[in-house]
């Protein structure tokens, strides 16, 4: 059973393709992640999962329903987390609560009952007549998962759930969202550049870059696939290393960086040291060398011959950080 099938989805603004014809499915309670760096197109596909934005081509249905016919539906069968705050500062942590609620027309009695369990769970209920100015960046994410929890839905989407927030914060929050999906057995659709995050909850992640789904599969899976182990080598002559190495049978993918190279082999430290041995018998200087067991940076590298550059992505945190604050 799919709680979401795409195919052949694409969004153009003018000549400009975000998301280039993506196609998977998301199993009734899997959480699934869109792994890649800033302007990939995550956003952009999640607003038309989320019916807030027409596709230009291709056909998608969440719970069911088709996302160009049938709006309501979908709408009605969701929660959305997006990344720009939607709260009322001015209203206290119930207030935004029993406002969504009736919004959604949930009756009195429910509704109650439901935002006092949600409150709990997200342990704000001690907090929760307390304005929202006053919570901390952690609280307010906690917030906004709760009230997209509350007029229950099938599946829940989480747009950088943890953008901008401390790393204890961050795991504090993943912790959260693994138990919603494990208790309540909710899906989950979340979109991050953050690496370890999607390694840490998403049960499948699909790795996106340029509008494009470049791998797909169980961060495991993912993982291995490029090599038991990854040896980078810095070196100033890594064109002549590379040369002298390439061809050795125990590499099974090797690639030339701006700055390094990165081997995938299995078993990496039986043969460390015939690579140093063949660059030392050419004469070649080696920098650095490191092994280590591969990670999802490893696999995007892999792909798409860059990094995802997380420093370019915290100063995008810490100017969105700054909006929220100023709003
Ligand atoms: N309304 C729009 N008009 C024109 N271009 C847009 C619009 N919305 C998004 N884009 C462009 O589409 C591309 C994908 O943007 P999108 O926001 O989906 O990326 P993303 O992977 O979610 O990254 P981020 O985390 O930075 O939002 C970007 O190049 C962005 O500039």
């Amino acid at each position: 059973m799919y709680a979401i099938t795409v195919e052949n989805l694409v969004k153009k603004f003018g000549d400009f393709t975000a998301v280039n014809d993506l196609s998977f499915e998301i199993k009734s309670g899997e959480v699934f992640g869109l792994l890649g760096p800033n302007g990939a197109g995550k956003t952009t596909t999640m607003s038309m999962l989320s019916t807030m934005l027409k596709p230009t081509s291709g056909k998608a249905s969440v719970n069911g329903f088709d996302i160009r016919t049938n709006e309501d539906d979908v709408r009605k069968s969701i929660g959305i987390v997006f990344q720009d705050q939607s709260l009322d500062e001015e209203l206290t942590a119930y207030e935004n609560m029993d406002f969504h609620g009736r919004l959604y027309r949930i009756p009195k009695n429910t509704r109650q009952k439901k935002i006092a369990e949600l409150l709990k769970l997200v342990e704000l209920d001690d907090k929760k007549d307390n304005l929202v100015k006053t919570y901390s960046g952690g609280m307010r994410r906690r917030l906004e998962i709760a009230r997209g929890l509350l007029h229950e839905p099938k599946v829940l989407f989480l747009d950088e759930p943890t953008l901008g927030l401390d790393p204890q914060t961050r795991n504090h929050l993943w912790d959260y969202i693994a138990k919603l999906n494990q208790e309540k057995g909710i899906t989950i659709i979340l979109t991050t550049h953050y690496m370890e995050e999607a390694d840490k909850l998403c049960h499948r992640i699909a790795i996106i870059d340029k509008g494009q789904i470049i791998a797909m599969d169980t961060s495991e899976k993912l993982k291995n696939d490029i090599g038991g182990d990854v040896i980078t080598i810095v070196s100033s002559e890594r064109d002549n290393l590379y040369s002298a190495i390439k061809s050795l049978p125990a590499i099974k993918n090797i690639e030339l960086h701006d700055s390094s190279i990165t081997i995938g082999l299995q078993n990496a430290e039986k043969h460390v040291a015939q690579i140093v041995n063949m660059a030392s018998e050419k004469g070649i200087l080696i920098d650095s060398l490191s092994i280590h067991k591969p990670t999802l940076e490893d696999v995007f590298l892999h792909f798409t011959g860059r990094t995802i550059r997380e420093e370019e992505a915290s100063t995008k945190d810490k100017m969105r950080m700054m909006q929220r604050v100023r709003r």
